[in-house]
C-alpha cells in the first residue's frame, strides 16, 4: 500500500542487532535528536507512513536484502531501507556530510575541504532516496525530507512526480551567504531546495540566510515579508532577526520559507521521570555528590558543540574561586563518534587531555571534580542526570537548535534549576531567560557560570517557570503540526509569470 506521508531521513530508527540468531530492533543508543523526533510524530495514530533511510550491508546481504521493516512497537510507519556498501556510507556521510558539509553549516570554513569529497555519490544516494519515496509515496502524499544529507532528494522527487508536495527541514544551521557558497556545489543544492513547496528552518536568522544565497545565485522575488513575533526573540541577541522573507517565486512556482523550532516531546520526558526507578536514581545520583552542586553537560564530541572551551572554562572556575573546591561536580557525557570519523578524533583527544588535566590539577582524594562519560548513556539516565542537576552548561559554538537545553528544562517542571545557553545555538532565540553566553569570549563564559552558581531560588524559579511554560508550549507536536497545517488545505500555487513580485 502506498503511503501519504513519507519522511526521508537518512539514519533507521531504531539499532539493529542481532540476538540468538533473531534480529531485534532496539532504541537507538546513539545521541541523536532528530530520531526521537521524527519517531514521536509516528507515535500519533493520526499519522501513518514510511520513513526511508539507508541501512549497511555486505555485497552477500545485498543478494537477499529485505528492505522493508514494520515498526510495530512504538509508531505506526514502515522503514523502506536502501542498502548502501560500507564505502558509499564512509563517502557518503562520514566524508562528503561531515568533512565538507558540517563545517560550512556550523561557520568554520576552516575545516572545510573539498578534496576528500565524493559528490558523484552523494548525488547518487540522494537520487536513490528520491526514487525510493516516490515508489513508496500515493499520488496526493506529503513527501519530507529532513536535512542536508538528503539536500538533493527534492529535485529529483521533483522530476519524477511534478504535483508531489514537498516540504523540506534543515536541522543545523544555515550559515551566512559568504560562508555557504564556499560550498563548489552551491547551485544544485540551492536548485533542489527551491523545487520544494515548504523549506523550513529553525529559527529566522537561518531562514534568512537561506533567502540570501538563494537571491545571490537566481533571479528570485520576494512575494512576501513578515516581521518575527510569537515567542522568537526579534532583536538583541547573536541570532535575532527582526524580519524574514517568508515567500518566494522562482520561475513560476511559490516556495515558502518558514522558521519554526523543533520541540521536545515533554510528556516523553516526564512519563520516563514520573517513575520509582527514576525516583531511585535520582536519589542514587544525589547521594554519590554528597551535597555538592552538580552541573551536566550532555552531547557529542564534536568540535561545533564547544567542549574544549567549555572545560578551559571550568578549569579557570577552579584556579579563580577555590572556594568551591570540593564543593562542585562536573559530569559531562560527551559521546564519541562513529570510529569512522576521522574528523572527530582530534576533538576527542582535546577532551580527555582536558578532564585529565584538570583532575590531576583538583582532585581531592575524595573529589574528582570533573567526570567524563564518552559512550551513550540510556536515556532514563540521562534525563535523571538532567533532574538531579543544579546547572546545565550547553554552550556550543554553534548549534542548529540544541535539545538539550530543552529537556533539562522539561526536567525540572519549572521549579528550579539554571540553564547556561549560548547565544550562538537556535534555543536561544526561544529561551532568553537562560543565562546566555558568548563561548567564543573567555570573560563572558567566566561571568556566566559564576551567576549560574550564585543564583537564588527565587530567581532560578522564576526563570524556568517561563521557559517550561515556552518549551511546553512550543512542543514536538506543536512542530508537526505546524507543518501539516500548511498542506492541510493546500494545492500547489503557481503564479503567472507577469505577475508583480515586492522586489
Ligand atoms: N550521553 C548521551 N547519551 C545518549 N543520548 C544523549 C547523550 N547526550 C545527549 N543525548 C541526546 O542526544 C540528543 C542531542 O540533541 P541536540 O542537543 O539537539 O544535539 P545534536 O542533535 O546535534 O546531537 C538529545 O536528544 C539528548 O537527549
Ligand atoms: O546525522 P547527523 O549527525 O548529521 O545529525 C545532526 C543532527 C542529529 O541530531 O543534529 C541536528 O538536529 C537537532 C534536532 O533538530 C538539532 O537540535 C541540532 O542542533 C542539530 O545539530
Amino acid at each position: 500500500m502506498k503511503s501519504s506521508l513519507v519522511i526521508l531521513y537518512h539514519r533507521e530508527p531504531y539499532d539493529e542487532v542481532v540476538e540468538n540468531g533473531q534480529v531485534r530492533y532496539l532504541p537507538k543508543k546513539s545521541p541523536n535528536g532528530i530520531v526521537p523526533t521524527l519517531k514521536s510524530f509516528f507515535a500519533d495514530d493520526n499519522n501513518e507512513g514510511t520513513w526511508i533511510a539507508w541501512k549497511q550491508v555486505s555485497e552477500e546481504q545485498k543478494q537477499q536484502f529485505n528492505k522493508n521493516v514494520n515498526v510495530e512497537d512504538d509508531g505506526n510507519y514502515r522503514v523502506s531501507r536502501i542498502p548502501l556498501t560500507a564505502e558509499q556510507v564512509r563517502d557518503f556521510y562520514y566524508v562528503t556530510s561531515k568533512e565538507a558539509f558540517w563545517p560550512i553549516l556550523h561557520s568554520f570554513p576552516y575545516h572545510f575541504t573539498s578534496e576528500s569529497s565524493n559528490w558523484d555519490n552523494f548525488v547518487k544516494i540522494n537520487r536513490l532516496f528520491a526514487e525510493a519515496a516516490c515508489e513508496e509515496a500515493a499520488d496526493d502524499a506529503l513527501i519530507w525530507v529532513h536535512d542536508y544529507n538528503l539536500w538533493l532528494a527534492p529535485q529529483f522527487i521533483r522530476e519524477k512526480k511534478p504535483d508531489a508536495r514537498i516540504a523540506f527541514f534543515h536541522h543545523t544551521p544555515f550559515p551566512s551567504v559568504d560562508v555557504f557558497n564556499i560550498l563548489p556545489w552551491r547551485e544544485a543544492i540551492v536548485d533542489s531546495l527551491l523545487c520544494c513547496d515548504v523549506v523550513g528552518f529553525h529559527i529566522p536568522r537561518y531562514s534568512e540566510n537561506f533567502v540570501n544565497v538563494a537571491r545571490s545565485l537566481r533571479p528570485i522575488d520576494i512575494v512576501e515579508t513578515t516581521k518575527v513575533t510569537g515567542h522568537m526573540t526579534p532583536v538583541g541577541i547573536a541570532l535575532a532577526e527582526p524580519e524574514v522573507n517568508t515567500k518566494l517565486r522562482y520561475k513560476n512556482q511559490i516556495v515558502k520559507v518558514d522558521a519554526f523550532p523543533v520541540g521536545t516531546s515533554p510528556q516523553n520526558i516526564l512519563d520516563v521521570l514520573h517513575t520509582p526507578e527514576a525516583d531511585a536514581k535520582v536519589a542514587e545520583i544525589r547521594k554519590t555528590i554528597e551535597g555538592r552542586k552538580l552541573i551536566i553537560a550532555a552531547g557529542r564530541v564534536d568540535y561545533v558543540k564547544g567542549n574544549k572551551e567549555k572545560l578551559e572554562a571550568f578549569e579557570r572556575l577552579l584556579e579563580r574561586r577555590p572556594e568551591i573546591h570540593g564543593k562542585v561536580n562536573f559530569v559531562m557525557t560527551c559521546v564519541q563518534a562513529a570510529t569512522g570519523m576521522q574528523v572527530y578524533q582530534e576533538a576527542q583527544r582535546e577532551i580527555e587531555y582536558l578532564v585529565g588535566k584538570i583532575n590531576g590539577r583538583f582532585a581531592e582524594f575524595d573529589w574528582l571534580p570533573v567526570r567524563l562519560f564518552t559512550q551513550p548513556i540510556p536515556l532514563l539516565d540521562l534525563f535523571c542526570y538532567y533532574k538531579a542537576a543544579d546547572i546545565c552548561w550547553t554552550t556550543p559554538l554553534r548549534d542548529g537548535l540544541n535539545l538539550v537545553a530543552k529537556e533539562y528544562i522539561v526536567a525540572h517542571e519549572g521549579k528550579d534549576g539554571v540553564l547556561v545557553l549560548s547565544e550562538f545555538v537556535g534555543a536561544a532565540i526561544e529561551l532568553p531567560q537562560a543565562i546566555l553566553t558568548n563561548p567564543y569570549s573567555v570573560k563572558l563564559m567566566d561571568e556566566a557560570i559564576d551567576k549560574a552558581l550564585d543564583m537564588s531560588p527565587e530567581e532560578q524559579q522564576e526563570k524556568m517557570a517561563k521557559m517550561y511554560e515556552t518549551v511546553t508550549k512550543y512542543d514536538v507536536k506543536y512542530w508537526s503540526d505546524r507543518l501539516l497545517d500548511y498542506f492541510a488545505n493546500m494545492t500547489r500555487e503557481f503564479v503567472d509569470e507577469k505577475e508583480p513580485a515586492l522586489n
